[in-house]
């Protein structure tokens, strides 16, 4: 069992490049925000980028995500600035970065980030893309007052999406990306090519792998004990470790593994994203509404929920109407059925896991917090048979609403859920 805090697996050595990335904003839980930066970081850090060879699956390799005016040689004595755009299923956000370099010879140092985020998604205008992309030419003002104007035309500007725009079909995604490149190439900033794209899954869990490995200090330390990260999302949920075992490796779905080089070292690692199974795609797929579109009048049941209760809830755009089955089954067993029923036969479980450390997340922390399993500020250490207990707990309540669904879908979607050993760390979001 693993017990140690984030900050006790903190190396100290690296303690100043963390402390750079440690910014803790008011507004929302954020750790993806490190995500972020890491991406905009590691563009400086040429030899990261050399040396990372392409996916197996991907044509292109990381630096593909990064503005390539992005490069070191740019840094100057004064400030660098970098804008990010996340554009998840249930937010976009801005991440306005400033960077200083004191010496030639040394990596320029993450000086400041400015974070703002607007709900919904991108997504929830899959019809309406122009007014989808104006939700971006609210946040590039907040760039415009963060970025002195000097700098405005060499500071770059990218956007990734992730599940929310993965899910739509293609045409659709394609009208609102182009759109927002139309509202980034209005603005003053430096828009580089392919800066407006949908990020691949395997990237995703890569990058956030990598950022709570550098975070943790693991990617410097001698003894190279990475720990795993699970990231549940709105829309897809992403798994990556480095396996220890030639099992692992062996038995694993050839596009599961992913090789590339950091730091002078080859990290085989296992990762997929599963889409769809993000927390709240997940809870539309139990109640059997995923895929449906806007369905005025029809109301969504789910043993998940209190039998007498009927509200209204909103994803992607989509208003959906949801409730419990009067005079039918509710509570665990039958939520716990259902929620199997849409995670059948699309889990890849490893053994090892049982064994392993790892970082959970996203709606992992939020849920988590949400339930007092954790404390909202310091995070906790969890075991996967926490969640179940917690399940179990909230369901046998009355009026519960939607948190044991979330619950259940946490449990469900673990895909190590029969292991009672297994233990998972819920970090600090920094
Ligand atoms: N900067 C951010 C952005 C999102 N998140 C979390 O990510 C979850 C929402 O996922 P998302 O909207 O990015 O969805 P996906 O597109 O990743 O499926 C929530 O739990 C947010 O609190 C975060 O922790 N930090
Ligand atoms: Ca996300």
């Amino acid at each position: 069992m693993h017990l140690s805090s984030v900050k006790d697996k903190t190396a100290t050595a690296h303690r100043a490049d963390i402390a750079a990335l440690n910014y803790k904003m008011d507004s929302e839980p954020s750790f993806l925000r490190t995500l972020f930066s890491l991406i905009l970081v590691s563009s400086l850090l040429d030899s990261v980028l050399s040396e990372v060879d392409a996916c197996p699956d991907t044509k292109t390799g990381l630096e593909s995500l990064l503005p390539s005016t992005m490069s070191i040689q740019n840094a100057s004595i004064e400030s660098v600035y970098g804008i990010m755009f996340d554009a998840g299923s249930t937010g976009t956000r801005i991440h306005i970065y400033s960077f200083t370099q004191k010496y030639s010879d040394q990596l320029p140092e993450l000086e400041r980030e400015i974070f703002e985020s607007v709900k919904p998604g991108l997504s929830a205008y899959a019809d309406l893309p122009e007014q989808g992309a104006e939700t971006i030419r609210g946040l590039l003002e907040v760039a415009k007052n963060a970025v002195p104007s000097s700098h405005w035309r060499k500071t770059p500007v990218v956007l990734k999406a992730t599940a929310g725009l993965r899910l739509l079909p293609e045409k659709k995604a394609l009208a609102l990306l182009s759109e927002v490149k139309d509202i980034l190439e209005e603005s003053p900033f430096l828009v580089p090519d392919n800066s407006v794209s949908i990020m691949n899954g395997t990237y995703e869990g890569i990058l956030a792998w990598i950022t709570v490995n550098f975070l943790t200090g693991q990617l410097y330390s001698q003894s190279k004990q990475t720990v795993g990260i699970l990231d549940l999302g709105g829309a897809s949920t992403q798994i990556t470790f480095l396996p220890q075992s030639e099992e692992t490796l062996e038995q694993s779905p050839l596009d599961f593994i992913t090789s590339f080089k950091m730091f002078h070292t080859t990290y085989k690692l296992y990762t997929h994203s599963y889409l769809g199974l993000g927390l709240k795609a997940a809870r539309l797929a139990t109640l059997g509404a995923l895929g449906t579109g806007a369905v005025d009048k029809q109301v969504f049941r789910s043993s998940c929920l209190p039998r007498n209760m009927e509200s209204m809830w909103q994803f992607g755009g989509v208003s959906y109407r949801y409730g419990g089955i009067e005079n039918g089954e509710s509570g665990f067993k039958s939520c716990y059925a259902e929620v199997l029923r849409v995670v059948a036969g699309k889990l890849h479980r490893v053994d090892e896991m049982k064994e392993s450390t790892f970082y959970a997340f996203s709606y992992y922390y939020d849920r988590a917090a949400d339930t007092n399993l954790i404390d909202y500020d310091t995070g906790g250490i969890l075991e996967v048979r926490d969640f179940e207990r917690k399940a179990i707990e909230v369901t046998s309540g009355c009026a519960r609403l939607f948190y044991f669904l979330f619950v259940i879908t946490w449990k469900a979607l673990l895909p190590v859920a029969h292991s009672s050993a297994w233990t998972s760390v819920t970090s600090l979001p920094y």
